[in-house]
């Protein structure tokens, strides 16, 4: 016979965007329970972002002192492998979840261990191998936050190989000899990056152009760099079977040629994990949900939300934890009466208004590409008037920072309104660059204002200058 609860939210899944739903609901003077099925802290914490970006600093700090004459002369080895991975582990705190599950449990937050899945209205069932063992009722609300999971593509073979997928290559203890890279958005393109500079020999099959999601002058400063760490990059194309041969993973291109590997990482895309959740019992799709600004799901009553990657609308670690926070904050107030549950008013605490206007993101390859705001194609559809600038980074700060600094920006401007709605940056040490451009972007800066904020001398941000003086001011 199963235990039974009540609280007053039942958040599933504690990663970055549960963990801060779950905070906020504290925090405002509710109970929560948090149930997860694997580690606390979630993909980002010890298989995506925190690992993936642990094994590229290390080759980034090595190629900026190489870069620079003086340090150069004093480089003259090659990164440290084992000492890369053991660095990395210490991020990922070997996979152990302890000081997590401390924040968890200081914060007032209770946890359950085991797969949860919603029951029925406002009702949570948690189990584990032997069945269900536990049934949560939520007085309020409960919060799906359980995060995305690959998309592995059709391709002939893939099934009866082992492969890696980005958690695998993110927690990897070897370098292996040859690495074949299938997918060239942000998760391959890094992940090719930080192989090639521990000693991989790299191969990188992209399906159309390499980060074709963003400005083709910035992918092609990363693609350079890329090649110049010895990656193989193969464009417009991709697999058409893979097989094992000796030990080695063969891919067949179209048109007759093969690529072979020791390791095959594919990195093809993520959608929200919101399968076995029962969702279909509720009338809903799990393929994919419709939430408002916080996070409250279409066609459920006014009890379930969604939140983080298991949202859909924008699969980065910031953006779910301020999902998390509007809804966390929404649901707190509905308790208390205080807001109805109509959509909240756009840049209030409940809404993720944000998600529509000023999505920051930063590739952490070397260069970085960091991006904020609309493209001209998202400028266009939603019908705004837009010019765009752009320029080389090339100013006292750029030429201080590395000997032939290599950067471009561009910054596109609402016209109607002479405000800034985007930036792209992308070169050497550009991601701390961003949130700069972030809070232009969300503050809705007039342009004749942002002439009065003065970038220091001599910094890489001169180029804030540069752009608005190209643009005509
Ligand atoms: C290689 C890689 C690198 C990345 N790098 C970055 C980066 O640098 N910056 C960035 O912003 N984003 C990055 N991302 C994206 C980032 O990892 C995700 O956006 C983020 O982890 C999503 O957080 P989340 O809390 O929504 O989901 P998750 O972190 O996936 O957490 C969901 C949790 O729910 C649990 N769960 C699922 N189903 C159930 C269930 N039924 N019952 C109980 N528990 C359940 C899971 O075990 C998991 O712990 C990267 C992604 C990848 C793949
Ligand atoms: N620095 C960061 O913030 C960071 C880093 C890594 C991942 N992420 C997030 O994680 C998510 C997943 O990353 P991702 O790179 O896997 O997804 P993605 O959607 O960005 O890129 C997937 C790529 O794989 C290609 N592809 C799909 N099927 C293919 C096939 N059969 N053959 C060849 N190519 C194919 C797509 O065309 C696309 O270019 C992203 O949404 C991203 O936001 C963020």
């Amino acid at each position: 016979m199963a235990e039974s609860l009540e609280t007053d939210v039942v958040v599933i899944g504690a990663g970055a965007a549960g963990e801060n739903a779950a905070g906020r609901i504290v925090q405002a003077g509710l109970e929560a329970i948090l149930v997860e099925t694997a580690l606390v802290g979630g993909e980002c914490s010890y298989w995506a972002c925190m690992p993936s970006k642990a094994l590229l600093r290390p080759g980034t700090v090595l190629a900026e002192a190489k870069a620079v004459g003086g340090a150069r002369e004093a480089v003259t080895g090659a990164l440290d492998a084992s000492a890369v991975f053991r660095r990395r582990n210490s991020f990922t705190s070997d996979w152990d979840d302890a000081g997590q599950v401390k924040w968890v449990k200081e914060t007032g937050i209770g946890l359950v261990r085991g797969r949860a899945r919603v029951s029925g209205e406002r009702a949570v069932d948690v189990s584990d191998d032997a069945g269900v063992h536990l049934s949560i009722s939520a007085r309020q609300a409960v919060v799906l936050a359980t995060g995305s999971e690959p998309v592995i593509p059709p391709l002939e073979g893939l099934a009866d190989i082992a492969f890696w997928g980005t958690a695998e290559a993110a927690s990897a203890q070897e370098v292996p000899p040859r690495l074949l890279v299938l997918g060239g958005g942000v998760a391959g393109t890094e992940l090719a990056q930080a192989y090639a500079r521990l000693g991989s020999a790299v191969s990188l099959v992209a399906r159309h152009g390499l980060l074709d999601l963003y400005p083709r002058a910035a992918a092609d400063l990363v693609a350079k760099s890329l090649e110049a760490d010895g990656v193989r990059i193969l464009t417009d194309t991709s697999a058409e079977r893979v097989f094992e041969e000796s030990g080695a993973v063969v891919m067949e291109l179209p048109g007759g040629g093969s690529l072979y590997g020791d390791k095959l990482l594919v990195a093809t895309g993520r959608r929200p994990a919101l399968r076995g959740l029962g969702l279909e019992d509720l009338g809903l799709d799990p393929k994919g949900l419709e939430t408002d600004d916080s996070g409250l799901v279409s066609g459920a009553g006014n009890w379930l939300y969604a939140v983080g990657d298991a949202a859909g609308k924008v699969l980065l670690t910031h953006q779910g934890k301020y999902e998390a926070r509007a809804a966390g904050a929404a649901i707190a107030a509905r308790a208390k009466g205080e807001i109805g549950f109509g959509a909240p008013p756009p840049w209030s605490p409940y809404a993720a208004t944000a998600d529509h206007a000023a999505v920051p993101q930063v590739v952490f390859t070397d260069p970085e590409i960091a991006m904020v705001g609309l493209s001209p194609e998202q400028a266009q559809e939603r019908g705004i008037r837009v010019s765009e600038t752009s320029l080389p980074i090339s100013v006292a700060g750029s030429s201080l920072f590395a000997d032939g600094y290599e950067g471009w920006a561009q910054m596109m401007v609402d016209e109607d309104r002479s405000i800034p709605v985007g930036f792209t940056f992308a070169g050497p040490g550009v991601a701390e660059l961003l949130h700069a451009a972030t809070i232009a972007v969300t503050g809705q800066v007039p342009l004749d204002r942002l002439w009065h904020a003065v970038p220091a001398y001599p910094t890489i941000s001169e180029v804030w200058l540069r752009l608005l003086e190209k643009y005509g001011l």
